[in-house]
């Protein structure tokens, strides 16, 4: 594999006596989409937060962009901060603040910039996520589901980040909705550049989007591969997500 962007070692989470990741180990290699998959509860939302470095409650060594998180000095604070884009599964968009204002949110951690560069760069972030120029005057409460996924996909890559966190971002789209995004997501990933994790339920993202899947099962990473390679794993709860009837009509080969 190629440098990586991501390692985690030895990764140990747990909320009271539930343990949720158990000596989980990761890498994630420079330039890919990396798919994550796995049942409801199996933690690929809590693995996404760890590696972002929001939920400090574990044991184990997390490297992003070869800086430790969470990290011992504020310049490899500055270094996460600026390099690392999340879009969380709602948006997490703040509802007081309107889409260019919550896009402008961490471009006001850049020294320097004047007020007018950085609604001028937000805008750039909000065409850049597909939204049309005028969606950075709305508040969140008045744009769709879609939308609101749009403007915290902006507010993502405000800093140029060279790792992108998505959490779920097809969820709750509609299937037309949901290819578009899997298209700009694509799209944006191969023009800027990016590392992506992502966490998904969606075979058709897997199949669009994604480079290589790691499936999260028994409290580690089960195993990771392309989506050829998972029809070959010998596990229950891979063979049934990857030879499902949702797996098969999502197979770009179908038919
Ligand atoms: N802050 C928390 N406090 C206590 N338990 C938590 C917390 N966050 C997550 N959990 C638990 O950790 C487990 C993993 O949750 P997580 O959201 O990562 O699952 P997931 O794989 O993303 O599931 P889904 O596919 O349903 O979204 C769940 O059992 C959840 O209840």
């Amino acid at each position: 594999m190629s440098e990586a962007i991501i390692r985690v070692r030895g990764l140990v989470t747990r909320f009271g006596s539930h343990v949720v990741h158990d000596r989980l180990d990761l890498d994630v290699a420079r330039g890919e989409i990396l798919g994550v998959v796995g049942g409801s509860g199996t933690g690929k939302s809590v693995l996404l937060r760890t590696i972002v470095g929001l939920n400090p409650a574990r044991v184990g060594e997390i490297e992003v962009l070869g800086t430790p998180v969470p990290a011992r000095t504020a310049a490899e604070r500055a270094r996460l901060e600026g390099n690392i884009g999340v879009m969380f599964q709602d948006g997490a968009l703040f509802s007081s603040l309107t889409v260019r204002e919550n896009v402008e949110v961490p471009l006001r951690r850049v020294a320097g910039l004047s007020a007018r560069t950085r609604a001028e760069l937000a805008d750039l972030k909000i065409s850049m996520a597909g939204l049309p120029y005028a969606a950075g005057d709305n508040y969140p409460s008045e744009l769709s589901g879609g939308m609101r996924k749009r403007a915290g996909l902006a507010r993502a890559l405000a800093l140029d980040p060279e790792v992108l966190f998505l959490d779920e971002p097809t969820a709750g789209l509609d299937p037309i909705g949901a290819a578009a995004f899997d298209r700009l997501i694509h799209g944006l990933t191969q023009s800027l550049g990016l590392t992506v994790f992502l966490v998904t339920h969606d075979l058709d993202t897997l199949h669009a989007v994604c480079d290589r899947v790691a499936v999260l099962a028994e409290k580690r990473v089960l195993v990771t591969g392309t989506m050829e390679e998972m029809l070959d794993v010998d596990h229950p709860w891979v063979r049934d997500y990857f030879h499902g009837p949702r797996a098969r009509a999502a197979r770009p080969d179908r038919g």
